[in-house]
């Protein structure tokens, strides 16, 4: 079900660019034009958040803030302006934000916040902070923007919580610290996780110089002079939490296949070598299929190559179902294969049967223009500790089952 969202604004204009806004980021929209339409829809609705206008017919000096903060509605404030009496009244409540309706960049920062929302559902903050009360008001910031939290309350903590949660996206680490300082605490995760996939921010209330440089030199991606003022905070969280995000997708794009969306070579290479070092500690056997489409080219000659591109995309979509929890993967035109991380060599290749026989019978019904065809497999099951040996092993028997009449297994 989608999220919903209230709009408290009385201008229909803007209140329809923010609904347009709200649903272009996936929410359910409710527009009030004044407070006490606000009140009725809130009795009917839960919201995962409102943006509320800060003057209102019935409400001019921003009583609707106390209103959404009240009934625990994370609160977007925009504002025409921000003199100061604007920003003292704003500052009182536990607001998510403020948003100044002048600026040219209001429209697009108020999606990215509503972008955001949602996605700190899912992004893991540790607080490593041995001061209860500093470690509370943290964590209260980030509650507010609905980041998931765990605490520690000092670096050894921390690094156990770190072992318990390995999915942790952000660190926030205090530097005076009993056991472990800050610092310390930072090099330590820099020996165990790289920056592309966890960021440090470091705090501390010291006057000591140099200390932001120490802890950006020990491995921290930013840092907050205590005592800091949230919104600076929750600038500097998102913006790194951004960058995340923006690492997590070029390394996707990078490992996926731009066509099918299964992963690449490059991933397969990767991943297939990981699983190779592990087999061959244990002394096992790794099992291999090569994939090929048999006469792929006679449907490009006959069809076009849109039609072989729907035929590649909707066979890909097949991996899944057949051979869910294994490596596989397109390794070029219409060559895939799949590395089995688990079972018998007998029961991979009972599933590959299967997959085979599917595909002759079904694979008319895959695309608009009914193209029938029929896949070859190469499948080797071998104690080798090289993936591209194997590969070669299997793409030699590969080439038995096309010299054999094709639509077949050889192994
Ligand atoms: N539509 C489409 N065609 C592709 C793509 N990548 C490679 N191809 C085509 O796939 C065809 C592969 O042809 P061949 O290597 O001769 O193999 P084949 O026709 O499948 O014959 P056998 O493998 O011997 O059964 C070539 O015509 C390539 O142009 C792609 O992304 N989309």
């Amino acid at each position: 079900m989608a999220r919903r969202i209230l709009i408290i604004e009385d201008t229909p204009t803007i209140a329809k660019v923010q609904k347009h806004i709200a649903i272009s980021c996936g929410y359910e929209a409710d527009i009030a034009g004044s407070l006490a339409q606000a009140k009725t829809l809130v009795t009917d609705h839960k919201y995962f958040c409102a943006v509320v206008d800060f003057i209102l017919p019935d409400a001019p000096s921003g009583e609707a803030i106390p209103f959404t903060v009240k009934n625990e509605i994370p609160t977007i404030v925009m504002t025409g302006n921000i003199d100061a009496r604007t920003r003292a009244a704003v500052d009182k409540y536990p607001i998510i934000d403020y948003i100044t309706k002048e600026n040219k960049q209001a429209y697009q920062y108020l999606k990215n916040q509503l972008t955001r929302l949602p996605r700190n559902e899912s992004v893991k903050v540790l607080v490593v902070e041995d001061s209860r009360h500093s470690r509370m008001y943290i964590c209260s910031l980030l509650k507010r923007h609905k980041y998931q939290i765990l605490e520690a309350s000092d670096g050894v903590e921390g690094l156990e919580v770190l072992r318990q949660n390995p999915d942790i996206s952000v660190i926030i680490v205090d530097n005076e610290m009993p056991k472990m300082n800050g610092e310390e605490l930072c090099a330590e995760i820099r020996r165990l996780y790289s920056n592309e996939d966890k960021v440090i921010i470091g705090v501390s209330g010291s006057d000591t110089p140099h200390l932001s440089a120490r802890f950006l030199k020990s491995g921290a991606n930013d840092y907050l002079r205590k005592p800091f003022n949230a919104e600076e905070f929750y600038c500097r969280l998102s913006l790194n939490v951004d960058m995340l995000d923006h690492i997590a997708t070029i390394r996707l794009q990078a490992n996926t296949d731009y066509l099918t969306k299964l992963p690449n070579r490059r991933y397969f290479f990767e991943q297939a070598n990981r699983e190779q070092k592990l087999h061959t500690v244990k002394k096992l056997k790794s099992n291999l299929a090569m994939i090929d489409i048999d006469h792929f080219k006679r449907i490009n000659d006959n069809y076009g190559h849109d039609v072989g591109d729907d035929v590649l995309s909707s066979f890909a979509m097949l991996f899944e179902k057949f051979f869910p929890g294994q490596l596989a993967a397109r390794m070029g035109g219409e060559e895939f294969a799949v590395y089995f991380t688990d079972n018998t060599a007998e029961q991979n290749l009972e599933k590959l049967e299967l997959f085979r026989q599917y595909i002759e019978f079904n694979s008319a019904s895959f695309s608009a223009h009914q193209v029938a065809f029929t896949v070859s497999i190469g499948f080797i099951s071998a104690l080798e500790p090289k993936i591209d040996e194997l590969l070669k092993l299997a793409d030699r028997k590969l080439y038995v089952a096309k010299d054999n009449g094709r639509n077949q297994i050889a192994h």
